[in-house]
């Protein structure tokens, strides 16, 4: 278990509220002014990413006393529990190890006294050929086909992993084509269904649990439509596979165990896409390209455990918005790609984190009175642009944004009006920027003067055309966003999420927020069936499921 601190009584806590206070007045354009070296002091490099954390409201002394916060929280002794297997999910007393799927050193660790690395490996091994039969041709489908579509079927964290990684690495894609699944929304299913032949279709049911409702509703939808379109019992063997910790489910629902890839309890949803969860991704690019993803990770992994807090680069994102967090009341994160294959990037980290840290209760079991997650949020650059960057740039709210781009593009397109990719980057230093210099009312009066403006004009729109600046940014530049680089980036994150938990003393790895979910759509669904009024709620809920029963027969 992880050592429990009150968070604000931390030493490092009351010399930050004073820092703060102290300094939250300065201008990041004052503080670039007088530290020539800023760019270098305030940046880290890690294989090849460069972070550079100079566009941030800190100085020296502030990430003195930020790490000294991660220190006092007990920083060090927490990475050597999550990484040795302690059973650091406190509510549901088991271990955190995603860190050992991904474990390529296969350095022995333990659960219970046995070392996990045997049975990680078995699934891997298993994982290999499968993707190898299956992408070579030499696995058919019941007509003797080869298969062409791989149809996952998941929610959460047994899709949202998936599908990110698949959209960001479309590069690396061979010839099978794959779809995501999640919504019990029937449009779901059905549109996918649309796009796909029962004979050269496969099917992985992605669920941890092998109980959410929306899985098993689509994996029997997608069951029946098989069976309604060729195929026959004795064929699902050939067509459906599943992606579980739940084997007696698993066999319930008519798949061979031999087509089972399993885990443990210690991979939470949100952080399974190393394992057999990650079977799509190893399906679309390729078992090698998925070792090189688990390889990436493995290095940051690597990194986060044995760099000192000033050259380490989760904790140093995890410090800088607790900074923001706690210190400057800010609300939320965005994370801008500037990449559009990483265009469900946030989206992913928007579970990643949102189910992670937010939490209201600390590891005593006590109300916390502090900030703890953030909300995360954001779309790709330029999109974003147009779109919703004006309030970040002009808003009333301060929004720490990590700003994300590679430097060499997968699609390196020539226009007359230049190169995609440099049009693309300049746009990305060209935002961060301005968002940390702004703009004075004087230099907006100025731009205004040259348009030949006159001097009432001016005094009217210049108050507009103003920006204060002094929005914190963080720029993360990769060379080329590749299955190992991208391994890294996600680990980096994961790891900056678990950061902050420490030190926020909550419990980053359990849910219980989304299973209350999952308990109340199961107690209203029998109340849907028939057409009798139902009373046993509050007037709204009573009222809106009345109505509906009401719209559903005229
Ligand atoms: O993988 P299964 O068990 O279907 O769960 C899918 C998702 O369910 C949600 O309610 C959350 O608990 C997620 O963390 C989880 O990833």
């Amino acid at each position: 278990m992880l050592t429990n601190h009150p968070f604000l009584a931390l030493p490092a806590y009351s010399q930050l509220k004073a820092h703060f206070e102290a300094t939250q007045q300065q201008h990041l354009r004052d503080l670039f002014a007088e530290n020539p070296d800023r760019f270098s002091q305030f940046s880290l490099r890690f294989e090849d990413i460069l972070v550079d954390f100079s566009k941030n409201r800190v100085t020296a002394e502030t990430m003195t006393l930020l790490r000294q916060l991660a220190e006092q929280a007990g920083l060090t002794d927490a990475i050597g529990k999550l990484f040795s297997g302690d059973k650091i999910n406190g509510t549901e007393g088991r271990a955190v190890l995603h860190t050992a799927l991904r474990n390529r050193a296969n350095t022995p660790i333990l659960v219970d006294g046995a070392d996990v690395m045997p049975e990680v490996n078995a699934v891997l091994d298993h994982m290999k050929t499968f993707t190898e039969q299956v992408r070579s041709g030499a696995w058919k489908g019941y007509s003797g086909e080869a298969i062409t579509d791989v149809v996952n079927i998941g929610i959460g964290g047994s899709d949202l992993g998936p599908v990110m990684v698949t959209e960001a690495l479309k590069p690396y894609a061979g010839t099978l084509k794959v779809h995501f699944v999640s919504n019990v929304d029937g449009a779901h299913i059905y549109e996918t269904l649309q796009q796909v032949r029962p004979e050269s279709t496969l099917f992985l049911i992605a669920s941890k649990t092998f109980t959410t409702q929306e899985t098993m509703a689509n994996a029997n939808s997608a069951r029946q439509w098989f069976l309604d379109n060729g195929g026959t019992e004795k064929d699902i063997a050939k067509h459906f596979a599943a992606l579980s910790t739940n084997q007696k489910e698993v066999e319930k629902f008519g798949i061979d165990p031999a087509n089972m890839f399993g885990f443990w309890d210690w991979v939470g949803g949100r952080y399974s896409l190393w394992s057999a969860i990650g079977l799509s991704i190893a399906l679309y690019i390729g078992f090698d390209n998925f070792e090189e993803l688990l390889t990436g990770a493995h290095v940051m992994d690597q990194h986060f455990r044995t760099a000192p807090l000033d050259q380490n680069i989760p904790a140093t994102l995890a410090l800088l918005g607790i900074w923001y967090n706690n210190f400057y009341g800010a609300q939320s994160q965005a994370i801008l790609p500037y990449d559009q294959y990483m265009h469900r990037f946030a989206a992913y980290f928007q579970q990643g984190d949102m189910e992670s840290n937010g939490k209201s209760v600390d590891r005593n079991g006590n109300p916390v009175d502090y900030q703890t997650g953030p909300i995360i949020w954001g779309e790709p650059g330029t999109n974003g642009q147009h779109a919703f960057y004006q309030l970040i740039h002009q808003g009333t709210k301060l929004i720490p944004c990590d700003f994300i781009a590679p430097a060499i593009s997968h699609r390196p397109l020539t226009t007359p009006l230049g190169d995609h990719h440099t049009l693309l980057l300049s746009n990305f230093f060209a935002q961060t920027e301005a968002l940390m210099n702004g703009k004075t009312e004087e230099e907006a009066a100025d731009e205004l003067r040259k348009a030949g403006k006159t001097a009432e004009e001016i005094a009217q729109i210049a108050p507009f055309k103003a920006f204060s600046g002094n929005r914190p940014t963080n720029s993360i530049l990769v060379k080329q966003i590749t299955p190992r680089s991208l391994g890294s980036l996600i680990a980096m994150y994961e790891h900056k999420i678990f950061t902050q938990g420490v030190i926020w003393t909550i419990f980053s790895f359990d849910q219980w927020g989304v299973e209350l979910g999952k308990q109340l759509a199961n107690k209203i669904l029998p109340e849907l069936e028939g057409d009798t009024p139902v009373t046993s709620h509050d007037s709204s809920t009573n009222g809106l499921i009345n109505a509906f029963k009401q719209m559903r027969e005229n």
